[in-house]
């Protein structure tokens, strides 16, 4: 059974620490695959929430001084209780999260990271040249992505023109071609998603991460072509694409 039919199977409950741009377009690409989402902000509930959920997303994009305790205390009871994390380091080169994430990596372990190629520079200790939550460069290299698996013990999924999914030793490459992901906000956000729904059903960490990555790519590329390359219907006709081959899948 494919991961994407056991996602059916199951309807996993995926609890998201999200950011607050794309906290609709997070829950809807979780829904639209079958999976169960769920947002939450306190403290005082996310022990409970970590008991029923099955995977942790975590997303760093509109992080502040007093979310930090929340994000710390859910990677550690996620640690504890066996639940899978996908970290979204967005903007990770900004020195105020560089910090956060670094306080992170200290106490807790992530299974995936999911960042573009100048936030798994940032991993990997290397230059890389980005503008906030973008990254500049179009030239994709595994290495970076491998140094930041092996640095941080994850999978690591690299998005870029080709992405790389890699666990230090074994590298994928998933290239399929959606340039409005790029100028559409919280496509990345919703990659981390969907790979937190797939890792919530599945032990293989590269296995769901790169499946995800390519099923994400290709709906990508099918909504592209129904759109005629315009960016303002793109979302929706990717999310419908979604939600069919997640409803197709066998
Ligand atoms: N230059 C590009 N051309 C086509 N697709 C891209 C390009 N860059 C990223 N993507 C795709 O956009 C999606 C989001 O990745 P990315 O934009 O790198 O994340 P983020 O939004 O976090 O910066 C991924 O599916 C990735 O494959
Ligand atoms: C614009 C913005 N600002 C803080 S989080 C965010 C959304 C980032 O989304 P993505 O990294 O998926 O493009
Ligand atoms: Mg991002």
């Amino acid at each position: 059974m494919s991961i994407l039919t056991q996602i059916q199977k199951v309807q996993p409950l995926v609890l998201n620490l999200a950011n607050q741009v794309t906290t609709q377009r997070v829950a809807d690409i979780i829904s639209f695959l079958g999976a169960s989402p769920l947002m939450t902000k306190e403290i005082q509930e996310i022990e409970s929430l970590l008991t029923i959920a099955d995977a942790l997303v975590v997303n760093i994009g509109t992080i502040s001084e007093s979310d930090v305790p929340i994000f710390l205390k859910a990677c550690q009871l996620a640690n504890q209780m066996h639940k899978p994390i996908v970290l979204d380091p967005v903007a990770v080169n900004v020195p105020y999260r560089a910090s956060v994430v670094k306080q992170l990596l200290s106490a807790v372990s992530f299974d995936i990271i999911r960042g573009n190629a100048a936030e798994i520079a940032w991993f990997a200790d290397k230059k890389a040249v980005s503008k906030g939550i973008d990254a500049l460069e179009l030239v994709v290299s595994p290495e970076n992505a491998k140094i930041a698996a092996k640095k941080t013990g994850a999978v690591i999924v690299q998005t870029g023109k080709t992405d790389v999914v890699t666990d230090g030793t074994e590298v994928l490459f998933v290239s399929t071609d959606s340039p409005l992901f790029k100028v559409n906000v919280g496509c990345g956000d919703m990659l981390s998603a969907t790979i937190g729904a797939f890792v919530a059903v599945s032990d293989n960490l590269i296995q769901s991460a790169y499946e995800a990555t390519k099923f994400f790519g290709e709906a990508g590329e099918q909504a592209t072509e129904q759109v005629q390359n315009l960016p303002g219907g793109f979302i929706n006709a990717f999310l419908d694409e979604i939600y069919q081959k997640a409803r197709e899948a066998k």
